[in-house]
């Protein structure tokens, strides 16, 4: 079952942050949310979650729109890792991971709760860290708590919003793979984030906004050009391919790309073709 995002348009006050924004992701799909700094990447996130005021519409998912449910409801399908959260002083690790099952508690917690908080602690490395405060954890351990909780809640979908940034390598690597086995185990995981190597390696679809306009879609190895990321970054890119990888990088001064100030004309493939990269605009 996809998830469809049609049409949705935002705005903030007057001012229209989002302008049509329309996709779709299957299971198994791994999906990089890219573009520059206030390009729309969390305001999009939050308006998939009902956290920010969406004008026009909708979020499909079988056969429900997203945002006409309540929030438990919403919560029963979609988890959310975020940038960062205020931290309560008073919660164990433990009883944070426990939230994450909260759309589906009664008046307690029941066995299957605490199994599935317990699985979730084991994969996110974080099970000797059960007993501790979560105000008194690194940065990076509670990044970690805030995926463990979102895994906890066991949703078909899965939104992250930078979630490696506090993150050493080897988390971050770990993390990134945790993902990708949520979607090859039929999740849909849709990511905002700057690392553009990490959305090449990890990611096998990406989806580039820009001004809040979609401007690309398609696999990385398919929109990653240094036309497309120059003009979308306006800022000279290198792109090289080779072994299987993408990698990307600022331009070398000796052989510095022009920024090209048209949109490359590529054309959407039609719908379930691997190839979706679109031109968004005229
Ligand atoms: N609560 C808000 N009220 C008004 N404008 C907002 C609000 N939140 C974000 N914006 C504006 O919406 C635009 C998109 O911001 P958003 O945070 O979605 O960008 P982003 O792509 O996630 O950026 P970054 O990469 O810097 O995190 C920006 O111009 C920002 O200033």
């Amino acid at each position: 079952m996809s998830l469809e995002i049609r049409n949705i348009d935002l705005h903030y006050r007057k001012r229209q942050v989002l302008h049509q924004i329309s996709f779709h992701l299957e299971p198994g799909e791994f999906c990089a949310l890219l573009g520059p700094n206030g390009s729309g990447k969390s305001t999009l996130t939050k308006a998939l979650l009902g956290l920010a005021p969406v004008s026009g519409g909708s979020v499909l998912f079988e056969g429900v729109d997203l945002l006409s449910l309540s929030r438990v409801e919403r919560a029963k399908r979609i988890a959310y890792v975020p940038q960062s959260s205020p931290v309560p002083f008073d919660l164990r690790v433990y009883d944070a991971v426990l939230l994450g099952r909260s759309p589906y508690a009664g008046v307690r917690y029941a066995p299957a709760d605490h199994q599935a908080t317990l699985r979730s602690l084991e994969k996110l490395g974080l099970l000797e860290l059960s007993d501790r405060y979560v105000n008194e954890l690194s940065g990076g351990q509670l990044q970690r708590v805030q995926i463990a909780r979102a895994f906890a809640q066991g949703t078909r979908i899965l939104l992250l919003d930078e979630p490696t940034s506090a993150l050493d390598l080897r988390y971050q690597v770990e993390t990134m793979r945790l993902v990708r086995e949520f979607t090859r185990e039929g999740g849909i995981a849709l990511m905002a984030v700057h690392d553009l190597n990490h959305a090449a390696r990890y990611c096998n679809r990406s989806v580039m906004i820009s001004d809040g306009h979609l401007v690309a879609d398609g696999a990385p190895g398919e929109v990653f050009t240094s036309q497309t990321l120059s003009r979308v970054f306006d800022f000279p890119i290198d792109v090289s391919h080779g072994d299987g990888l993408v990698t990307v990088r600022p331009a070398e001064s000796d052989h510095e790309i022009h920024v090209p100030s048209e949109w490359p004309a590529h054309r959407a493939a039609p719908r379930g073709q691997p190839n979706r990269f679109v031109e968004a605009r005229a």
